[in-house]
């Protein structure tokens, strides 16, 4: 069994977002087993949150996921219709929230915390004239050698180079403006479910006519967490990744973890270019904008340290009050960020 740190945490309501090394094998496979087996580890961290008390909801990447529907979409085309991107996102959002049920039923089961998970299908409200439609930015799927990328660019399809791991597809990523079944994923969470929502970043629509209407995208699952923590009440945001910390100067000589922050130091790096867009940019913004719109603590963190990172004691942790501000500026570099 495994326990990250001590402490109740009664009273709280933590939003946790999953990224795909909850979900996929280390070499990014997501092979039925290789997700079965992430989610089961993951699921691990989770219970433990929620036997020491917290209300916890969950959502989830689906890159990878959606990714491999599309890819059986194109290869099928000609035997059955191919389906849209929002269902193929709603799709994700069933499958990886029915293995999550399974899994962490099972493991707070083993931790003498059972209750209920609920897996909702939630949509996401995006706006039709969002730039995003115009420049696809979002990659999915897994890499693939740059010949092969360039045959599913002669079908008109959108790809980029991601450097030595090889080439990716890339769609549109609107804002997300609403997560339209929060109110649902409030309601569960109040009746005692743990309850996942807004999976995938939820199924985007727009508004047209006055009814919902799907739209060929996928929505950055990170910036649904943030509007989707806020929607719920949540105290405080855990986004687990694969990494210890965000780092400013990724990639250079300089490189350093950044640990304490506040949201304002956030938006400053962010403008000076210390954050990837398409890989931590979009959690860095997440955490900024859910402290900066009252919520109480955020976090980067990996998922192996997920009950740290709640209590504000690993990660990179952002928080509005006043020491942490000054812990910020004296540019604190310890492991032991408690409070
Ligand atoms: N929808 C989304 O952001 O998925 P990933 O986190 O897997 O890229």
């Amino acid at each position: 069994m495994t326990w990250n740190g001590g402490g109740s945490l009664s009273g709280e309501r933590i939003l946790i977002a999953l990224g795909g090394n909850a979900m996929t094998a280390p070499d990014g496979s997501a092979t039925p087993d290789a997700q079965a087996a992430a989610i089961e580890a993951a699921m691990g961290h989770v219970a433990d949150l929620v036997a020491a008390g917290a209300r916890v909801a969950l959502t989830h990447g689906n890159g990878p996921q959606v990714g491999n529907l599309l890819i059986k979409n194109r290869l099928a085309a000609g035997v059955v219709p191919p389906v849209p991107l929002d269902w193929c996102g709603a799709q994700t959002q069933a499958t990886v929230g029915m293995m999550i049920m399974n899994a962490l039923e099972r493991a707070l089961a083993a931790r003498g915390a059972a209750r209920p998970v609920a897996a909702l299908v939630t949509r996401t409200l995006v706006d039709a004239s969002d730039p995003g439609f115009g420049a696809p930015a979002k990659p999915i799927g897994r890499y693939f050698p740059e010949e092969q990328a360039r045959r599913s660019m002669a079908l008109g399809e959108v790809w980029r180079p991601f450097g030595e791991r090889g080439w990716r597809r890339v769609v549109a990523s609107p804002e997300p403006l609403e997560i339209l079944d929060a109110g649902a994923a409030a309601a569960l969470l109040d009746a005692g479910h743990v309850v996942v929502a807004a999976g995938g970043g939820g199924a985007p629509v727009v508004r047209r006519d006055g009814t919902l209407r799907g739209v060929e995208a996928v929505v950055d699952k990170d910036l649904a967490a943030a509007l989707l923590a806020r929607r719920l009440g949540a105290t405080t945001l855990v986004i687990a990744t694969d990494v210890e910390h965000a780092m400013t100067g990724f990639g250079t000589p300089r490189a350093r973890p950044l640990r304490r922050t506040t949201a304002a130091e956030l938006a400053e790096l962010a403008a000076a270019g210390h954050f990837a867009s398409g890989s931590m940019g979009p959690k860095v913004e997440a955490v900024r904008r859910f402290v900066a719109s009252g919520g109480r603590r955020a976090a980067i963190a990996s998922l192996a340290r997920l009950g740290d990172a709640a209590r504000g004691r690993a990660g990179t942790v952002v928080e509005a009050r006043a020491g942490t501000v000054v812990e910020a500026r004296r540019g604190v570099e310890t492991d032991d960020q408690s409070c």
